[in-house]
C-alpha cells in the first residue's frame, strides 16, 4: 500500500532528515515506526500524507507516485488518510461530536449520515454518550480517544499515528492500541510513530527503525502477517 523507493529529505537550510529510505508497508499490515527523537519518524508521516515532498526517490500509495501529485488532488489523498497526533489537534471550544463530525462536514456529508457515523465512531473509541461534552471536560486518555474518532470516522483505508500515546500512562497506552489492532482487523492498514519501546516489545508488529533518517532494518514478528517490509 505505501511503498519508500531510495526516498531522501533535506529541508531548506540543509537539515537532512531522510537519507535513502526504502520499505514496503502492505495493505492491512500494521507496524510500528521508531527512532530516536530527531531520527526522521514525524518527516516519514508527512512525505506520507503530502505535508512535505522528497527531495528524490519514489513515494507511492497504492502504486500512485505522490510525490509528483498536483497541490489540487493533495485533499483527495488525505481524505483516505486518517491522521492522528500525540497532542490530538482537537477544537477546544466545540463538542466532542462537532470534532468527531468536521472530516464529513468538509466531504459535505448529509446531516443524518453525519449523526449515524459520529455516533457509531464514539461508540467504537468508547465513548458513546459524551458527543456534547467538550474536550476540556474529558481526560487526556478520552481526548486521544476523541483524536482517534476523527481520524476513523470516514473509514480511511490507512491510519497513521504519530506518538498517540506519548502523554498516556501505559494502562491507556495500551488500550490505545487495541482500539488500533481492532481497525487494523477490520482491515484498516496502520502505520504508528512512537518512542516507546516498552509498547513495541508487547505487541507482535513488525518495527521500522530509523536511525539519523536512515533505515535499520525490519525485525521480523513472531506472528506476523506475510510481506515483510523490504529494507
Ligand atoms: N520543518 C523543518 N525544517 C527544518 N528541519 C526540520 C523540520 N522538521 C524536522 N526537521 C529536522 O529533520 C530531522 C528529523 O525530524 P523529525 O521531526 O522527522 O524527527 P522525529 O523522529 O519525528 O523526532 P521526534 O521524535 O523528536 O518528534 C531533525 O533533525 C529535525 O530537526
Amino acid at each position: 500500500m505505501i511503498q519508500f523507493e531510495q526516498v531522501s529529505k533535506v529541508y531548506p537550510g540543509g537539515q537532512k532528515a531522510l537519507t535513502d529510505v526504502n520499505f514496503h508497508l502492505q495493505r492491512g499490515e500494521m507496524a510500528f515506526l521508531t527512532g530516536h527523537s530527531g531520527a526522521g519518524k514525524s518527516t516519514l508521516l508527512k512525505l506520507i500524507t503530502v505535508i512535505e515532498r522528497a527531495n528524490t526517490g519514489r513515494v507511492s500509495i497504492n502504486g500512485h507516485n505522490i510525490a509528483k501529485l498536483s497541490r489540487k488532488d493533495v485533499p483527495y489523498l488525505r481524505r483516505d488518510i486518517g491522521m492522528i497526533f500525540q497532542n490530538h489537534h482537537l477544537l477546544m471550544e466545540k463538542s466532542v461530536f462537532d470534532n468527531v463530525a468536521l472530516p464529513l462536514v468538509i466531504e459535505g456529508f448529509s446531516l443524518g449520515e453525519i449523526k449515524k457515523r459520529v455516533l457509531a465512531a464514539l461508540d467504537m473509541v468508547g465513548l458513546y454518550g459524551k458527543e456534547r461534552h467538550h474536550p476540556i471536560m474529558l481526560s487526556g486518555g478520552e481526548q486521544q480517544r476523541v483524536g482517534i474518532a476523527r481520524a476513523i470516522v470516514n473509514k480511511p483505508p490507512l491510519l497513521l499515528a504519530d506518538e498517540p500515546t506519548g502523554n498516556l500512562d501505559p494502562k491507556l497506552s495500551m488500550d490505545i492500541l487495541r482500539l488500533f489492532e481492532t481497525f487494523n482487523d477490520s482491515g484498516t492498514t496502520v502505520l504508528i510513530a512512537t518512542h516507546d519501546l516498552g509498547l513495541i516489545a508487547r505487541m507482535k508488529y513488525r518495527t521500522l527503525t530509523l536511525k539519523q533518517g536512515r533505515v535499520l532494518g525490519g525485525e521480523e514478528p513472531t506472528s506476523a502477517p506475510e510481506s515483510p517490509f523490504t529494507v
